[in-house]
């Protein structure tokens, strides 16, 4: 019958079939096509394919098409036929193809062998519920934690290939510090980036799959994303959608321990979100569902701009309080008339590690990017007996957030009254070059720059070809391991010598 109507429309029909057997749309298209409309309400199985399979009608005897294939992929149907009317409007053969759990040469999808409708004896039903057990077995072993984010990490560069990987190896490391399980990641470069998509829509497909075959839930992107890419992004992938910016501020979220912390954090995420609530749309509920939802983010929904605005000025308010307190315990401090001696650095360099080695303290250090968020002092006597203060500081990593830079600042300010600043540089990363680079700009705007620096270069434990590094770095700075106190000697005796000089 289906075969006879298009015959007689001249148009190609199509059946979206819920599993149970029941007719959920009759689409009518045009004689080369049929669209499919949007289907966000219908999703029903909360399986991996979406639970309904389309049976449509070509009536020119084509194949299936790509774009056939396009909506087995996108709409992640359970399978897809094309039913070929002869010129009588009878059936003539059906062709299926359905997705696979696994690329098979580069292929995401299988043909059945066609056959006349007559002779169709294979049940829909059985093959589909294989194929479900299929994809569940597939992604089963890498599940660790069923509340874990299951993400695809996406970076789109115009850089040159060595820093454009070194970037995406960072972002790796990002959701790593964010309990992000890592299914995989794909790096594209482009001369220029699509302004609606960030890559073209072929890639978005290849995306699709992956995250299909791996059960991924959620993209994370390498660049800052405005609002209206988030939705055509999320739109075309169904998948969650968020940017580096916000990875950076759930770590933050997640980490912020003292209250002053908790403000700058929070401050921080309302203020990325306050431009990106002019879209009031999905766009946005979708944030609430995991990254990017904690901290402020439960009543997101309802929170129009006036009261993200006046919650920002209560933040700015109780943080200037926090700070008078501060200043006066920095105050308190000042007058023991102890130099002050601060680690910075860039993220993951050791800085904590360092400061506990030395102090025979215990503060957090971990493998994990932005281990500290909260400032520290500790006490520290040199062999000479001079007693210093050694102040911890929050990491500083590439593209800082704008908001967190603002948010941070009134704690790095604290830098100012430092006698000594003490670089810390991972020499075992390959990156480190650039990471000083880094950690150099933001202390020229911080206004550091009268400050005499000293360069640690730190994880020389970690490093192969030590003699190679030793010439590398000549005398710019100082070969350490954190962990190792009898790498510390030379540094104590010419951070003593700076200060004392710096004293006089
Ligand atoms: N092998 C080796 N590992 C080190 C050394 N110094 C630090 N680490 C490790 O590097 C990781 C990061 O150290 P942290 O001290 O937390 O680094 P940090 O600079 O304070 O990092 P953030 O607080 O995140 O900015 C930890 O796992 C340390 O154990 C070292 O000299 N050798
Ligand atoms: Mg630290």
């Amino acid at each position: 019958m289906l075969c006879q109507l298009s015959s007689e429309l001249n148009r190609q029909i199509g059946l979206l079939i819920h599993r149970s057997g029941k007719v959920e749309q009759v689409i009518v298209g045009s004689y080369g096509q049929i669209v499919i409309p949007q289907l966000g309400q219908i999703r029903s199985t909360g399986g991996r394919l979406r639970g309904l399979r389309l049976v449509h009608t070509h009536l020119a005897n084509e194949d299936i098409s790509d774009e056939d294939l396009m909506d087995l992929l996108f709409l992640r149907l359970d399978l897809l036929s094309a039913l070929k009317v002869d010129k009588n409007g009878l059936p003539h053969v059906m062709q299926t193809a359905h997705l696979l759990p696994e690329s098979r040469e580069g292929k995401s999808w299988v043909f059945l062998e066609p056959v006349h409708p007559a002779n169709q004896v294979d049940s829909a039903e059985e093959l589909i519920v294989a194929l479900e057990r299929e994809f569940a077995q597939k992604s089963k072993s890498s599940v660790v934690d069923s509340g874990q984010d299951r993400a695809i990490l996406v970076s789109v560069s115009t850089e040159p290939r060595l820093q454009a990987e070194e970037s995406l190896a960072e972002l790796v490391e990002l959701a790593a510090s964010d309990d992000v399980a890592v299914l995989d990641t794909i790096l594209q470069r482009r001369q220029k980036i699509d302004p609606r998509f960030i890559l073209g829509k072929g890639k978005l497909a290849d995306i699709m799959i992956r995250a299909l075959q791996h059960d991924a839930n959620l993209l994370i992107f390498n660049q800052e994303l405005n609002p209206s890419q988030i939705r055509s992004i999320t739109d075309f992938t169904d998948l969650r959608v968020i940017d580096r910016t916000q990875l950076i501020l759930d770590i933050f979220a997640h980490r912020a321990m003292s209250r002053e912390g908790k403000l700058q954090v929070e401050m921080a995420q309302l203020k990325y979100m306050l431009p990106r609530l002019s879209s009031r749309d999905d766009a946005l509920s979708r944030l609430t569902g995991g990254i990017g939802a904690r901290g402020p983010g439960e009543t997101k929904l309802e929170i129009d701009r006036r009261r993200i605005n006046d919650r920002l000025a209560r933040l700015g308010r109780e943080l200037a309080q926090v700070s008078r307190e501060r200043y006066r315990r920095r105050a308190k401090r000042r007058k023991k008339d102890l130099p002050v001696l601060s680690l910075v650095g860039y993220t993951n360099a050791g800085k904590s590690t360092l400061l506990n080695t030395l102090t025979n303290s215990d503060i957090v250090a971990e493998d994990k990017l932005f281990a500290t968020l909260d400032p520290t002092s500790r006490r520290l006597r040199f062999p000479t007996e001079m007693e210093v203060i050694i102040t911890d500081t929050v990491g500083f990593i590439r593209h800082l957030p704008a908001e967190l830079v603002q948010a941070f600042m009134a704690t790095l300010e604290e830098l100012g009254e430092a006698d000594l600043l003490i670089h810390v540089v991972d020499v075992s990363n390959p990156a480190f070059r650039q990471q000083m680079k880094v950690v150099d700009t933001i202390l020229r705007e911080l206004d550091l720059g009268d400050i005499p620096v000293m360069k640690l270069f730190n994880k020389v434990d970690l490093v192969e070809n030590r003699g190679e590094v030793e010439q590398l770095i000549g005398d710019e700075g100082l070969l350490i391991s954190a962990l190792q106190p009898e790498t510390l000697k030379g540094f104590l005796e010419q951070a003593g010598s700076l200060i004392e000089k710096s004293m006089q």
